[in-house]
């Protein structure tokens, strides 16, 4: 079925599709209303007051008579049965509009939880932090908290359930026992067992009977006289990864020097035609890989009508082990019989001055709840593998959404319009070590690139490959 955690776009369409929606319910309860209206008046005329012979034995000794009543008879019970008609609602498109409804599954509300878990996880954020302009309720937080408990991230489980407890009101279908029930369970698998300790006791105070939950207590109290350490579950670790680091904008002193020292030019693409009167606005945002960003390469209408193209026929992106929880987002490869994609592909050869003969199809994706692609090479390891990568930049992304060079400490941040180049092989075909990078998850906006990857065949007179084991 449908996806719509993994692209924030398709949740957004289904707004438009509920509004559609609930148009053609009253449309349908409209016509629904003049059905019943004609079925009534249909029932007045037929009512047999009148009309009936009062004998109808008597009446059908006459043949005359009788040949009359049947055909009268006949008439009217095809009347009758016209309209007793089916229901609207059961014989018309109304059916088949509902057959072909998306409706967001479960898996859908999990998987948007687990993206803001994720969130909080690499920005480093409380519940009250990622709550910035929307709070949750205590059902949904309570929600959320399930979800990261089942994936194992039990302080911020117990964060979320601590929330959603104050936050219950009479509304609130969460019970408080359940909740602490998980505020005990996730502060003990956190090893935090005095704060375990707590929470069962409160539950208990609750259930003065409940005999499992003594027995849940002493085990606690067990637990904590053995442990020796014992971690402050209300306290996020600030330790981070070179991945986190850099997706939070933190990059350090000596790479921001570098990156300064590095140039920012006009291009014709080595005397291209196309570029001698529009030339290319160039800048190299790194030396080792050489990572190059092109401003301006795309118009605003050019990207709302990929962004059209791909809409519908957008699915979720997959990596080599198939859809799994390292790129959260969807997209779709698009051929040249749409003319833009092959405006754009022309534009991407003469920038780069490569052929496009054996590249990949454009890849247009868009990200999900908190969409990101973890670390990775974009190299297959194959025959005519993708010698260069070429990443346009379809939206402008608030805060989050990076795309991150792990190995060298290089952000790239998303630019509407704008397009990074990297060669992802060395000269003599082995793959670049250094070119591993991830797009980060994205906190806030709406995250839309495109790639064209660039493959080898037909490269040799434009990157001539070297025999040198360096380069
Ligand atoms: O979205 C990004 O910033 C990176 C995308 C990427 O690395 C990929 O699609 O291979
Ligand atoms: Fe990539």
């Amino acid at each position: 079925g449908h996806e719509f955690f993994s692209s924030t776009d398709q949740t957004a369409q289904l707004v438009e599709k509920k509004k559609y929606l609930l148009m053609s319910f009253s449309q349908y309860i409209d016509a629904e209303e003049k059905n019943v209206e004609a079925m009534k008046s249909a029932f007045q005329n037929l009512l047999p007051l009148y009309s009936d012979p009062v004998d109808p034995e008597e009446f059908t000794r006459d043949p005359v008579a009788a040949y009359k009543l049947l055909r009268k008879l006949r008439n009217e019970l095809i009347y009758i049965v016209k309209h007793i008609r089916l229901s609207f609602y059961q014989c018309n498109e109304y059916q088949y509009e509902l057959e072909f409804l998306e409706i967001p599954q479960p898996e859908d509300l999990n998987g948007a939880a687990s993206g803001l878990i994720r969130l909080q996880e690499i920005y480093k954020l409380y519940p009250e932090n990622i709550m910035m302009e929307m709070s949750l309720s205590a059902d949904e937080a309570y929600h959320v908290g399930l979800v990261a408990y089942y994936e194992d991230k039990f302080q911020h489980a117990f964060l979320w359930f601590l929330y959603s407890f104050d936050t219950l009101t009479e509304y609130s279908t969460t019970n408080k026992k359940d909740l602490l029930h998980y505020l005990s369970f996730s502060a003990n698998r956190f090893g935090s067992q005095h704060v375990a300790i707590h929470f069962c006791q409160q539950l208990l105070n609750l259930d003065p009977t409940n005999d499992e939950v003594k027995v849940q207590l002493s085990l606690y109290r067990w637990h904590h006289f053995i442990r020796t350490s014992n971690p402050d579950i209300f306290t996020l670790n600030t330790e981070s990864s070179k991945y986190e680091t850099l997706c939070r904008g933190e990059v350090d002193e000596r790479t921001s020097k570098r990156q300064m020292a590095l140039s920012c030019r006009y291009s014709t693409g080595g005397g291209n035609p196309r570029l001698m009167y529009a030339p290319v606005k160039e800048e190299v945002e790194w030396d080792e890989p050489r990572i190059i960003r092109y401003h301006d390469i795309i118009s605003d209408r050019e990207i709302e009508i990929l962004k059209n193209i791909s809409r519908p026929l957008l699915s979720r992106s997959e990596t080599i082990g198939g859809v799994t929880n390292i790129r959260t987002s969807q997209s779709v490869f698009l051929d040249e019989g749409y003319p833009v994609v092959a405006r754009v592909n022309q534009r991407i050869a003469d920038i780069t001055g490569l052929s496009m003969k054996s590249a990949e199809h454009l890849h247009v994706q868009n990200y999900g709840i908190g969409g990101k692609y973890e670390p990775h090479y974009d190299e297959l390891d194959t025959e005519n593998d993708r010698i260069a990568t070429f990443l346009i930049y379809m939206s402008d992304v608030e805060i989050g959404g990076s795309t991150v060079f792990p190995k060298v400490g290089v952000a790239l941040k998303p630019k509407k319009g704008s397009a990074v180049l990297w060669y992802n092989l060395h000269k003599n075909g082995n793959v670049d070590l250094n070119t591993e990078h991830a797009g980060c998850p994205v906190l806030r906006g709406n995250k839309w690139v495109a790639n064209k990857w660039i493959h080898e065949y037909g490269q040799e007179f434009r990157r001539p490959c070297s025999l040198s084991y360096w380069k």
